[in-house]
């Protein structure tokens, strides 16, 4: 078993060999299944001698049956079908010629083969093996002969296996051979004699060689037993004349083995005894072990295969589903007294049918050329490294990356566009605000109608079909629909202050089917706006700053460039963005809008998620305006640096802050109102202690708002149905003003009782009060709740009733006295306790 010394052996699919004998397979190898056949040697001469008949025939060409002759001993006929069965009459020429011969060429094409006989002693097999070694031998020399152009060089060696030793049968010393376990050759023999054979009469003298040196001996059953195994080996090496010499030189190399199996047999049948009784057990042992390994790999599973229990199958691993094509002659004798052996000859030769092996067309390079083979793919693919792009190939990649740039700035000019719009646009909506503020502060009240403008959109539909409320949301849905650049006038709430005379207004909106009135249409006259479209305004100004970052956050990611805080974001600190209410600040309502106390005071910016590049106009442009958001929202936080969480916040800020306006706009209208319908101090004291300035706080209000509304409109008119006086409200104005009156002495009393003379007279002095006029606490009772503009004086005025009345924590119970609470469970009143600490909540409101 040589190794082919200095050669690699490469896999070849075998459609790419020059002569592929089985006509290729589509892979790297060819799955083929090993070829069982079946010859029945005649009765020998002791069989016949003892009168044993032949109990075996061959029915046809695939088929052997078991037919007993015995009529005191009926059997059913048993039939074995194989690839092919041979009677006894066939010669071992036929059986090669139409069993093996297929398999056993495939050598000289780069494809191992492995010829076995297997079968009880005395059944043929090495009868048949020598034949078939021969036929093969003439075979592939007639080959050679026919192929000149190829040059061949084969090589023979012998190994015997006996008693588990393995023996060269072409050694001059007799010594064991040890097996060697190789990646790539898998197992081999060592040190093992390869002849290269000159020609055919040089091999038949090795064979003879080899005959001599197996070990043999006489058995009750043969004379010449074989008691070992062995394996002939025939290399073939085979290349083209035309490349011998040359550096492209390849061949093909390839083996076939002959393995004439040593017979297994019974001791009692064999009758054998000592030495052979030894040779036997491991015969049997060996053989054992090769039908294990058949049995499993028949199963076809991954299950382990243990090659390794013999070294038979260690070394015929290759042959056993492995890369060889394999044929197995299971060799039987017809005689009665064979019958069991021979079944179980034929079970192995079934399982065996079952294997499948993956024959290769080993192509086998030399060093020299595996190396320059190697080197020169070496030397491309550096050459593919190195090789720089085509300039076609670059231009492509250059006008790819100009039209990403273009498409950028058309992007950032478009987003910059929309920003513009946006920024202009809130700027008007909150200056509406601040003007419907200072409109609201004089007591006027304007009916609203569509912008002139506007009339046109409106126009254009049908309007009549609406009602004039809703001809506000309508407006304004119509504005976000046709929201776009150079649009932006559309929005500007602020012509919604002009007349008309299809508008409506507050007064109408009560006096019809209140039902009618929603409050978000309430809301929306004191903002100028729906809450929707406020909401979507919001959004339309979130969007463009979404894009700018998401698209600045792009472009820093492409160009990697690090963007740090914009110069003219930190030069706009200390602007406001309420334009608005700049020129009010003088007034103590637009003071208190900015000097917001509540939750925006304690607003604190955290990191901005925004790395600005100072470079980036784009970016700078959207920090400025966040800086400035940041500002007016942080006027309280002297020195601050305004910084920016993201425009998530940004808007909800903006909600926030728009939220707010409302609610201040509304509770100063019901400071008007109260204070126009005498409304008990007490009731304004709770109500405007009651508010938060949560959202939900509006309902509140509106309602309020809207019931103040109906008494101010009906009081002129008289009385007021007693269903819908509620609270504190009275029947009459003159009533009011009368409770209003009793009302005020009643708080200059608790003066006199919950404060002490000091507290008095910090009162009075904080007051307006002198302190040598007399009825003092009743003065100050007069002043309470008069400055209906000025918040300061409102809380002021709440903080003091709130103490005198021992008011101390405003809460959901004060909602249902007040008959504003929507939650179906009533709640019973608080109980009050005097106190004379100041001890309740400032509304954010005020
Ligand atoms: N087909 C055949 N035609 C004629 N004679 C045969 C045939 N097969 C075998 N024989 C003869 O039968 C005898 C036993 O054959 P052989 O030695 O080949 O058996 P074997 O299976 O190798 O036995 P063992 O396992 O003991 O070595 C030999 O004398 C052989 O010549």
């Amino acid at each position: 078993m040589g190794a082919i010394g200095g050669d690699k052996l490469l896999e070849w699919d075998m459609m790419g060999g020059p002569e592929a004998v089985n006509g290729g397979g589509g892979g790297v190898g060819k799955l083929d299944r090993i070829q069982v056949l079946v010859r029945l040697r005649p009765l020998s001469e002791k069989e016949i001698a003892r009168g044993e008949p032949a109990e075996w025939e061959c029915i046809n060409d695939t088929t052997v049956m078991f037919r007993s002759t015995f009529p005191d001993r009926p059997t059913a006929p048993t039939a074995y079908t194989f690839d092919r069965v041979f009677h006894s009459d066939c010669s071992t020429k036929e059986v090669y010629e139409q069993g093996v011969k297929e398999v056993a060429l495939s050598v000289v094409s780069g494809i191992n083969s492995s010829i076995f006989a297997y079968g009880q002693t005395s059944s043929g097999k090495t009868y048949t093996m020598t034949g078939v070694t021969e036929h093969t031998v003439a075979d592939i020399y007639d080959y050679i002969s026919k192929h000149e152009e190829k040059a061949f060089v084969l090589k023979f060696s012998a190994i015997e296996i006996y008693n588990e030793v393995v023996r060269d049968l072409l050694g001059a010393e007799n010594t064991p051979l040890r097996l060697w376990d190789d990646a790539e050759k898998g197992t081999y023999v060592e040190n093992l004699t390869e002849v290269v054979l000159r020609d055919w009469n040089h091999l038949k003298g090795l064979i003879s060689v080899c005959e001599a040196q197996r070990r043999t001996g006489e058995t009750f059953l043969n004379e010449k037993s074989s008691r070992s195994h062995q394996i002939l080996r025939l290399t073939v090496e085979s290349s083209a004349r035309e490349f011998l010499g040359k550096d492209k030189s390849t061949k093909l190399v390839a083996s076939a083995n002959f393995v004439d199996l040593a017979g297994s047999e019974r001791a009692s049948q064999a009758l054998s005894a000592g030495a052979r009784l030894k040779e036997g057990c491991h015969i049997n042992k060996s053989l054992l072990a090769l039908g294990t390994v058949i049995r499993k790999l028949s199963m076809g599973s991954n299950a382990h295969i243990p090659y390794r229990d013999s070294k038979l199958t260690r070394i015929l691993q290759p042959s056993l589903g492995g890369n060889a094509r394999t044929a197995i002659i299971c060799t039987l004798s017809p005689a009665t007294s064979h019958i069991e052996q021979s079944r179980n000859t034929l079970l192995f030769g079934s399982c065996a049918k079952e294997v499948v092996t993956n024959a290769q067309v080993n192509v086998v390079m030399s060093d020299k050329t595996l190396v320059k083979q190697l080197q020169k793919e070496v030397a491309r693919l550096e050459s593919e490294l190195r090789r720089p792009a085509s300039n076609s190939t670059l231009e492509a990649l250059v006008k790819e990356k100009d039209n990403q740039i273009k498409k950028m700035e058309k992007e950032i000019k478009d987003l910059k566009s929309q920003r513009d719009s946006a920024h202009s646009r809130l700027q008007n909506l909150l200056r509406t605000v601040g003007d419907r503020s200072k409109h609201l502060g004089s007591g006027k009240r304007s009916t609203r109608s569509p912008p002139s403008e506007l009339a046109p959109e409106i126009s254009r539909d049908d309007s009549s079909q609406i009602s004039n409320d809703d001809s506000d949301l309508y407006k304004e849905v119509r504005c976000i629909e046709t929201y776009g650049p150079g649009q932006n006038e559309q929005l500007d709430v602020s012509a919604g202050e002009s007349s008309s005379p299809q508008g409506s207004n507050m007064n109408s909106d009560v006096r019809g089917n209140g039902s009618n009135v929603s409050v978000n249409s309430r809301r929306s006259r004191l903002l100028g706006e729906t809450p929707v479209t406020l909401e979507q305004h919001l959004e339309n100004i979130r969007r463009p700053f979404v894009s700018l970052t998401r698209d600045v956050g792009a472009h820093n990611s492409s160009g990697s460039r690090v963007l740090g805080r914009s110069r003219s974001c930190r030069s706009l600190t200390g602007s406001t963005m309420f334009d608005a209410t700049e020129g009010d600040e003088g007034t103590p309502l637009h003071r208190s809008m900015v000097d917001f106390p509540g939750r925006l005071e304690g607003y604190n910016r955290r990191g901005s998620a925004l790395n600005n590049d100072a470079e980036s106009e784009t970016l700078s442009r959207a920090g400025s305006i966040l800086s400035e958001v940041s500002t007016s929202k942080g006027a309280t936080k002297a020195n601050g640096d305004p910084e920016f969480t993201g425009i998530g916040e940004f808007v909800a800020e903006l909600k926030e802050m728009a939220q707010v306006h409302y609610q201040k706009h509304l509770i100063i209208e019901i400071i008007e109102l109260w204070h126009a319908c005498s409304i008990s101090l007490v009731h304004r004291t709770y109500f405007f202690l009651l508010f938060k300035g949560d959202q939900a706080d509006s309902i509140y209000m509106e309602v309020e708002l809207r019931r103040l509304s109906f008494l101010r409109d009906t009081y002129p008119r008289g009385s007021t149905p007693s269903n819908v006086v509620v609270g504190s409200l009275s029947s009459s104005p003159v009533a009011s003003a009368k409770k209003l009156q009793r009302e005020r002495d009643m708080l200059a009393r608790q003066m006199q009782k919950q404060l002490t003379a000091e507290e008095r007279e910090h009162l009075y002095t904080k007051w307006g009060v002198s302190l040598d006029s007399k009825k003092r606490k009743l003065q100050v009772a007069r002043r309470l709740w008069t400055k209906t503009k000025d918040l300061e004086h409102v809380r002021e005025s709440a903080s003091l009733v709130a103490s005198l009345i021992g008011l101390q924590e405003p809460g959901q119970v004060l909602r249902e006295m007040f008959g504003l609470s929507f939650a179906p469970q009533q709640q019973p009143p608080p109980r009050r306790r005097s106190s004379n600490g100041w001890k309740y909540g400032i509304p954010s409101f005020g």
